[in-house]
């Protein structure tokens, strides 16, 4: 369903309440001070950002164990420019929730979201191996209807067994320690927050034409600037076999030189660039600055091209 028009100014999840979602976006200082509207999917969010119905919207854009959540990265790609401002990480533990009464034993439908279902395969195969799976629209979404009786049990955050009248049957269940969900906050095109020092950025790519090298030379804009990747996904465009670009996340912001000479790269060898934005590091982490690829260092290099340029070298 489409927010109203008065809640332009809200941040839009995917929901119903009760999602991972809803409680990494509460981590977020400036989302006490606006109005949070759940929304069925994530490309419902998006579109209502693009529609200018809500001012940004909060998404998962990859798991530690899952990797990319489909539709989110192509979501970003496609479709009217959006930007990415913050970044959250979330680690993720699941419950088994089910109706007060219903015992492990009589567990014979589970649901949750798909991305739930692979950080749990290796548990729910253990446990409940003659369990049926289907799909919900979100792990809340699988709560709720649980509590209507429609499944026996939903993998959820433990926090949303209250909210839907569910208690949690197990707790602490994920095949994978220290799984972490990273959730982007994204709103129309706009200038990207300051840097900090401690920034990631985002950019999707296209290639010119299939030939040999070809994300080799992709590649070669961000080394040699001694700019740092730190995730790197093929994706299909859609338009036939073997036609894919490239969305990938690195270390920096667009005002770091290394990282605007790694852009105007990009731009001069891709028919299609799309920054995706420049963001604070959920983590922190600073990047270790290779010989030559400081601030300072570009400054130099372009100072003395110039006096080159004027016969002062
Ligand atoms: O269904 C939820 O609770 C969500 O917030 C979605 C979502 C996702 O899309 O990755 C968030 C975190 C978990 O990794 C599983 C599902």
């Amino acid at each position: 369903m489409a927010p109203a028009p008065h809640a332009a100014q809200s941040y839009v999840y995917l929901g119903p309440s009760g999602t991972f979602t809803e409680a990494a976006l509460h981590t977020l200082p400036e989302a006490a001070t606006r109005e949070l509207l759940p929304l069925t999917s994530v490309p419902a969010a998006l579109d209502a950002v693009r529609r200018g119905e809500a001012a940004a919207a909060f998404v998962a854009l990859e798991n530690s164990v899952e990797g990319p959540v489909p539709g989110t990265l192509d979501e970003l790609a496609g479709g009217e420019p959006l930007t990415i401002f913050r970044e959250v990480l979330l680690p993720i533990e699941f419950a088994l929730l089910a109706r007060p009464g219903t015992e492990f034993g009589d567990i014979k439908t589970v649901t949750g979201h798909p991305v739930a279902q692979s950080q749990v395969r290796r548990w729910l195969g253990t446990e409940l191996p003659d369990a049926e799976w289907e799909s919900a629209a979100s792990n809340a979404d699988g709560a709720r209807m649980v509590s209507e009786g429609r499944y026996d049990a939903a993998f959820a955050g433990e926090f949303a067994a209250a909210q839907y009248g569910l208690v949690p049957l197990r707790t602490g269940i994920n095949d994978a320690a220290s799984a972490t969900t990273r959730f982007v906050l994204v709103g129309r095109p706009g200038r990207p927050p300051a840097r900090t020092g401690s920034d990631r950025s985002t950019v999707a790519m296209w290639l010119a034409e299939d030939h040999p090298g070809a994300l080799l030379e992709l590649l070669q804009q961000f080394a040699v600037r001694g700019v740092n990747m730190s995730r790197i996904e093929s994706r299909p465009t859609g338009e036939g076999l073997g036609r894919y670009y490239f969305i990938a996340d690195f270390d920096g912001h667009i005002d770091d030189l290394r990282v605007g000479e790694a852009l105007m790269g990009l731009h001069r060898i891709c028919p299609k660039v799309r920054f995706l934005g420049s963001y604070p590091r959920a983590d922190r982490a600073e990047p270790r600055l290779g010989q030559g690829t400081s601030d300072a260092e570009f400054r130099a290099a372009h100072d003395w091209l110039a006096n080159c340029r004027d016969g002062r070298a």
